[in-house]
Parts: C-alpha cells; structure tokens; sequence
C-alpha cells in the first residue's frame, strides 16, 4: 500500500472549460505529486471564450466542505481562488478560526482573463482586511494590484512598490505577478516579505493560450509548501512549473486555451 501523499485543499470556483479554477488547480495538484481537495465557491458558465455566468454556493456550504476535509482527512496547504462574494470570505475565514489548513495562499482572484468580474466590488474590502492578514502568501496580478491597492503598476520598479503596499495589509510574504506587464521582454514576479525583494525571472513565450496561469503558479506553490519547504523555495518551483506549463499550453475551443500541467507527463515543456 501507498503512502499517503500531502494534501492541499483549494477553495475556488468551477470552471465548465476545465482550464482555471479548481480544474485547473486540480490538474496541477495531481501533476505535482500531491492530494488535492476542494471546497467548491461558485459554478461559473465558462468557455475559451469567456464567462456568461455563474451561481455562488451557500457561504455554509463553503465552510462546511472546508471543515469536512480539515476535520477528516488532514490539509497540509490550502489556497483560495474565485470567492465570488464577502459573505463566502466570512464563511471561510470564521472556518480557518477553527481548522488548521497549514500554510494559506491567498490568490486575490477577481476576475477572468477576458474581464468578466468573479469578485463582487463589496468584497474587496473583506478579503483585505479577512484574509490578507491570515495568509501566508498573496499572489495577485497587475490587475489585483491596482483593485487592491490603487496602485498602477507599469515597470518593474512599481511592482516593488505594490509589494510593499500589500505587505501593509498583513500577509507574511507577497508575490507580485508580472505576467500583465506587457511592455517587459521577460516575465518578472516579485516576492516581498517586509525586508528583503527576491525576484522570479522568466521568459515571456509569445502564446495566447495562457488560460489557468495564475491558479496553476499558485497551486504548485502550494504543492511545495505542503510538503514544508520555505515560502522562497516553494515559489522557485512554482515559476519553474508555471513556465514550463506555459510552453505546453494548448489551443482548445475558439478562444484562449490553458496552460498546460501535464507537460511532465506528456513529455513535453522539458528542454525550456
Ligand atoms: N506569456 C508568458 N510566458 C511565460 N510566463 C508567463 C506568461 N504569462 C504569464 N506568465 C507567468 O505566469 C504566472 C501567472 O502570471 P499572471 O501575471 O499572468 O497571473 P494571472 O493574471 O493571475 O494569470 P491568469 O489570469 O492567466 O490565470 C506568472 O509566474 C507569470 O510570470
Ligand atoms: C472559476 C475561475 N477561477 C479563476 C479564473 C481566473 O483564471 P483566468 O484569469 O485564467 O481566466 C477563472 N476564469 N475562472
């Protein structure tokens, strides 16, 4: 018989197109040697083309899965994704009072790549001043950023700046995405803790299909932390991961496919 291996739980909205959201969480929980559970927030109506709708699921619900696999089956990371609403970020922050879900990663998920919002405006404030100081790690995009903080970012010396202002509402370490920062030749992510910058330098490959990145960055840091490595340590593997899957995205319906993974297991995304 097996071993049983970390588990990580994501606490995330479903996306029918199986690139982002907890899909995609799962994909690249499975791929990085670890147990993924989830807490389902919402079901979104998704395509490669876009998001046409979605149904939050009842706050205590939201808690209630948490709780169940806390309380059973043992959660050594856990991540948030898609919350839709601050009545779920209550739900899963009075639940984190009473279960311990090991390291948090908070991934500030607010909307799709193609624009359509997965966060209501009057959550905002919730996940600022509920979850930020609980996580362990926050992994917001440009776009994020400027929600969060009204902070624009356009170079490398903003995304800085963004760290330093997101480090003031409490998380232990921050990662500043610099997938949206067009304009730069490379992809740069920018991990703060309070003290020290440590930078995360990519390629920036020329695809469309980058659908599921940021879930997928993030779940794979995750994998890492559950396993107890160091916040720094889990984010190398991570951005390895993250570019890896990016040169094995694949194209999928009419629209934008997701990165994928699987390229471990496809053979794929190993010579870059
Ligand atoms: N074209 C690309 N080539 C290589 N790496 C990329 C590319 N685009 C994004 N990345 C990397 O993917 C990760 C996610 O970055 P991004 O800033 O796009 O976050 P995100 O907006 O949350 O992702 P998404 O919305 O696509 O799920 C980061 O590590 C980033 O550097
Ligand atoms: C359920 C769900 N969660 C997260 C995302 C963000 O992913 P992306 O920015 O790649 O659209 C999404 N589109 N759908």
């Amino acid at each position: 018989m097996a071993g049983t291996p970390p588990r990580v739980l994501t606490i995330a909205g479903s996306d029918s197109g199986g690139g982002a959201g907890l899909q995609a969480d799962l994909r690249a929980l499975f791929a990085c040697g670890v147990h993924g559970l989830t807490a389902v927030t919402a079901v979104t109506v998704q395509n490669s083309l876009g998001v046409t709708g979605y149904v939050e699921i009842p706050a205590d619900v939201v808690a209630a899965q948490v709780e169940a696999v806390a309380t059973d089956i043992g959660v050594n990371a856990a991540k948030t994704g898609m919350l839709a609403s601050a009545a779920i970020i209550e739900a899963v922050a009075g639940v984190l009072d009473r279960v311990d879900v090991g390291p948090f990663v908070v991934d500030p998920v607010a909307a799709s790549m193609h624009g359509h919002q997965l966060l209501a405006d009057d959550a905002l404030d919730a996940l600022r001043t509920l979850l930020f100081p609980r996580a362990t790690l926050v992994t917001p995009n440009l776009d994020e950023v400027r929600l969060i903080t009204g902070l624009e970012v356009r170079s490398r010396a903003d995304q800085r700046k963004a760290a330093e202002a997101l480090h003031a509402l409490g998380p232990r370490w921050v990662l500043v995405k610099g997938g949206h920062l067009w304009d730069d030749p490379e992809c740069l992510d920018v991990l703060y803790d309070g003290e020290e910058f440590t930078e995360f330098l990519g390629p920036r490959y020329d695809v469309a299909h980058t659908h599921g990145s940021g879930d997928t960055l993030a779940s794979a840091i995750c994998s890492r932390l559950a396993r107890g490595e160091s916040v720094p340590e889990a984010v190398r593997f991570g951005k390895d991961f993250i570019v890896r899957s990016v040169a094995a995205a694949y194209p999928l319906g009419g629209g934008v496919g997701p990165v994928s993974p699987l390229w471990r297991l496809e053979g794929r995304g190993e010579g870059t």
